[in-house]
């Protein structure tokens, strides 16, 4: 009855508005889907952010809170050494051991009667910023603790260290034989003997205490300055290596020691465990021959150095006549001492890869005989 009364327009715009809902309104309700999507992403994301963001400030802080402080004054590694006269004890020193542009070496007698040898070593000059500088001092402290940590009887170990500012003094044992270089000049002024077992013994207590750097030691410890006046002797010439590890602190490195300095650090820079070999070489022919590798015979008549006069005498089959004088004696020894030159020119070969490594070296200098 009320269809009857309604007027056919009016029919018509009923049906359109009963009419499904028109194409244009769907997409209103698949955007809200996609906020609702979008936002659930985007807070989630920024939750996620938010979090690590957080994470990394409270490891930061943590990191901070636990850094190392940095000493200063004594630290002492070794119970014979009383921190609290250590530092008088030092600046009283009296003797003059040796002296380079790196530092000095000082004996001195603690309170407690015992001696050690001091190496004050040169200011270090960074002119490094503030945070630089103090980030420097904690690398150096960490590298310090290593090397007190250090324990093979063929290796010096460090038993303090007092830092003031930028100073830093090293504490060592004292050898009462001084060091190899000493040794040697005694030698060749014909004021000590020494013969081949002992600088047998040497050589091989020397390659011992590298093998101990080289391989032992995490992260491997590299000498970077091997020559005789690093090489110290106790009272049975038991050799111990010196000055370990101190590439860091000292800061007039290779000037000094150019004769034992493998050929790659001059050309580029480049100093591996096989440069320390090579410093070992030439030890090993400073041992076999007697000679100064800084003796002007090697720049006028000996080929340019210790290494290639070495390497010309063996490959002419004259390697006898190299031999230190003193040492020449019982056959056996001289073929003994024929294979170390051999080992010494293949130690001192210009390619760092043709050169053994300590750990193959070891075995070949203790079996000498057996070659
Ligand atoms: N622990 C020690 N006991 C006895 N004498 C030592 C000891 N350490 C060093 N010496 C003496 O000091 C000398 C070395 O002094 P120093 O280290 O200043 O010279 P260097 O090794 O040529 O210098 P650098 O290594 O800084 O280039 C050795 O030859 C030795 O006589």
């Amino acid at each position: 009855r009320e269809t009857s009364k309604t007027s056919p327009l009016n029919h018509l715009n009923r049906i359109v508005a009963q009419a499904p809902s028109s194409p244009s309104k769907t997409p209103t309700f698949k955007t809200r889907g996609w906020r609702i999507l979008f936002g659930i992403i985007f807070g989630s994301l920024s939750g996620f952010i938010l979090a690590i963001c957080l994470a990394i400030v409270v490891r930061f802080f943590i990191q901070y809170m636990n850094r190392t402080p940095i000493f200063k004054g004594p630290v002492v590694f070794s119970p014979k050494i009383a921190p609290k006269t250590l530092q008088s004890a030092i600046d009283n020193e009296t003797q003059l051991l040796g002296s380079s542009p790196n530092g000095k070496y000082h004996r001195v007698v603690l309170d407690n009667g015992h001696v050690v040898a001091v190496k004050k070593l040169q200011r270090l000059e960074n002119g490094s910023p503030e945070t630089q500088n103090k980030s420097m001092k904690r690398q150096i402290q960490r590298e310090l603790e290593v090397l007190a940590q250090l324990s093979d009887p063929n290796l010096m170990t460090l038993r303090a260290y007092v830092r003031e500012s930028d100073r830093y003094s090293l504490i060592y044992d004292y050898m009462p034989n001084g060091s190899l270089e000493d040794a040697m000049m005694r030698v060749r002024e014909n004021q000590l003997q020494l013969g081949w077992e002992i600088r047998h013994r040497i050589a091989v207590g020397v390659i011992k205490g590298l093998r101990h750097l080289h391989f032992d030691c995490s992260p491997r410890i590299l000498h970077y300055d091997l020559k005789p006046a690093n090489i110290l002797l106790d009272e049975e010439f038991e050799p111990r290596l010196g000055d370990c590890g101190l590439a860091k602190l000292m800061t007039n490195m290779g000037e000094v020691a150019s004769g034992y300095v493998a050929p790659e650090c001059f050309q580029n820079c480049r100093y591996t465990d096989k440069s320390d070999i090579f410093s070992f070489g030439v030890i090993l022919g400073v041992l076999l021959t007697g000679r100064d590798p800084l003796d002007p015979f090697f720049s006028e008549s000996g080929g340019g150095s210790l290494g290639r006069w070495l390497r010309h005498l063996q490959q002419a089959g004259e390697a006898r006549q190299g031999l230190d004088k003193a040492l020449l004696g019982e056959e056996v020894e001289d073929d003994e001492m024929l294979m170390a030159v051999r080992i010494a020119v293949v130690c001192l070969s210009d390619l760092p890869a043709d050169r053994p490594s300590s750990d193959e070296l070891v075995p070949m200098l203790t079996q000498l005989h057996s070659f």
